[in-house]
Formats: structure tokens, C-alpha cells, sequence
């Protein structure tokens, strides 16, 4: 009788909840120097005795902001991994995330088991946002040094992104804004999506901040949250638009 497995032999049925748990992806995206580094700092030493935290940075043609967060202490650091990206910081998070990808589950491999681990974008304009192939969830940094107007110009991660933080706000009386205002017309254009007004100064907002974090791990942990992507481009329309398309 011929052998029914072509002689390749069947491996023992596994159960899916026998395997390793990976960690909760969170991606954190925003322009150039809104804090992000220092954001990614805080959460680590807010919550690196409650969660098994890893870090992997991205940047162009430098591995410095991997570089600042182990000076920073906050985490052993075979446990913060660079991707230096050689070309527009975007793609690697969105387009080809290969290298995000297996930078993140080489650390796993390495160091795992791990809670969550930590996904800094390199610096970019409001366009960029995470493939939800590479993070669960992603955060989207934009602060108050950069003009109270910055909300108002939109995007898909202040728009959508999972949580919108509006960092420095330590910041704000010196640089003449509204932080109120800003937080108002953020949740203007998130709707139910939550924003929060952060300065790694004050304790309130860094627990917030952690509590949203712990949240989302446990939501993503008990199938509770749903990876969506906050899409390439907010979808707009001009005034003219519609004069020219009746003229
Ligand atoms: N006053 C104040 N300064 C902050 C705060 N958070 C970050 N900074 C400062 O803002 C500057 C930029 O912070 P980074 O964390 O390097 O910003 P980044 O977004 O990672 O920068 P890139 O990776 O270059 O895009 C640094 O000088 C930080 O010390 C804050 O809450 N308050």
C-alpha cells in the first residue's frame, strides 16, 4: 500500500496555546524631535518593573537614538536594538517592514519572553504611521514647541493613530500656546480615540500615560483590541475641488 505521506513524515498535532506568547507591539510615531526618545525613556521607567520591556529604535544613518536611551539607563541594553533605515524613516515602518519585523523577533529570540516591546519611528512629517503588519498599536507624538496650529494640519496619526500625545507641555508658556486648545481640537477630529497632554515633568500625565500602555497590553492580551491602520494619507478635499469639477 503506498505510504498515504509520500514519505514526508506528519508532525505531532501542537496545540496553539502551547506556544510562546509574543509581545504586544506599540509604535511610536511623530516629526522630528517632538520627544519621542524621551517618551519611549519615560514609559521604560515607569513600567520596567511591571512589564518586560524591550526598545527598537529607527533612524536614517545613525543608530543615535539607541544610543541615547541606554546612556539613559532605562533598560539593559541588549535590550534596545537600532534599524538604521537608509532612506525616508517611513517606509521601513509602513512599506517594507521586513527589517522592523525580524529586528524585533530577533530581540524576542534572544532576550524573550518579553511583555511588550517598544517601536520608535525616526523622525518624519505628520504622514507617517505604522503598518499594523509590524505594531498592535500605535501612538502618534506631536509637541506644543511645534505651534499650536499643528493639530489643525491633520494627518492620519493625529487623526487616527491609537493614542495622540501632545508632549512638552512644560513647555508651553514659553512658547505662547494654548495647551487646553490643542487637546480640544485633537479630540475634535479623534472622536472617541483618546489624546493625552504629557511632560515627562509631571507625574499625572506620565501615569496617564503608563495606564494607557497597561491598558492596551491587557486589551491586546485578551483579544480585546483589534490592530487597525490609520491609513497613508487623511483623506481631504480643497474648496476649489468643487469649483472645478462643475466648471
Ligand atoms: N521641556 C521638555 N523637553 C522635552 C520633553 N520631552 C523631550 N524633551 C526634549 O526634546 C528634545 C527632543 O527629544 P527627543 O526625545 O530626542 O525627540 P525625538 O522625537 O526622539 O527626536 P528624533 O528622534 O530626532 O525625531 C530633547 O532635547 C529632549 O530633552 C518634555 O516633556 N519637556
Amino acid at each position: 500500500m503506498p505510504d498515504p505521506t509520500g514519505g514526508c513524515s506528519v508532525p505531532e498535532t501542537r496545540e496553539f496555546t502551547d506556544l510562546p506568547q509574543r509581545a504586544v507591539r506599540i509604535g511610536v510615531a511623530g516629526p522630528v524631535g517632538t520627544g519621542k526618545s524621551s517618551l519611549i525613556a519615560t514609559v521604560c521607567r515607569s513600567l520596567a518593573d511591571r512589564l518586560r520591556l524591550g526598545v527598537i529604535t529607527n533612524d536614517i544613518y545613525t543608530d543615535e537614538d539607541a544610543r541615547f536611551l541606554r546612556a539613559a539607563g532605562v533598560l539593559a541594553p541588549e535590550l534596545i536594538r537600532a534599524v538604521e533605515t537608509g532612506a525616508c524613516p517611513h517606509t521601513a515602518i509602513r512599506d517594507d517592514i521586513t527589517a522592523n519585523d525580524l529586528a524585533v523577533g530577533d530581540l524576542e529570540a534572544d532576550h524573550g519572553p518579553l511583555d511588550l516591546v517598544l517601536v520608535e519611528s525616526g523622525g518624519d512629517n505628520l504622514t507617517a504611521t505604522f503598518s499594523p503588519a509590524l505594531v498592535d498599536a500605535q501612538l502618534f507624538v506631536l509637541d506644543v514647541a511645534g505651534g499650536g496650529d499643528v493639530v489643525r494640519k491633520g494627518g492620519p496619526g493625529i487623526s487616527r493613530a491609537d493614542l495622540l500625545v501632545i508632549n512638552k507641555t512644560d513647555l508651553a508658556v514659553h512658547v505662547g500656546v494654548d495647551v487646553d486648545r490643542m487637546v480640544r481640537e485633537g479630540r475634535e477630529v479623534r472622536g472617541e480615540r483618546p489624546v493625552i497632554a504629557l511632560s515627562r515633568n509631571d507625574p499625572a500625565s506620565v501615569d496617564a500615560l503608563s495606564a494607557w500602555v497597561l491598558g492596551l497590553v491587557d486589551a491586546q492580551r485578551a483579544g480585546r483590541h483589534t490592530p487597525h491602520d490609520p491609513g497613508p494619507m487623511a483623506p481631504h478635499t480643497h474648496a476649489d475641488d468643487h469649483d472645478h469639477r462643475h466648471s
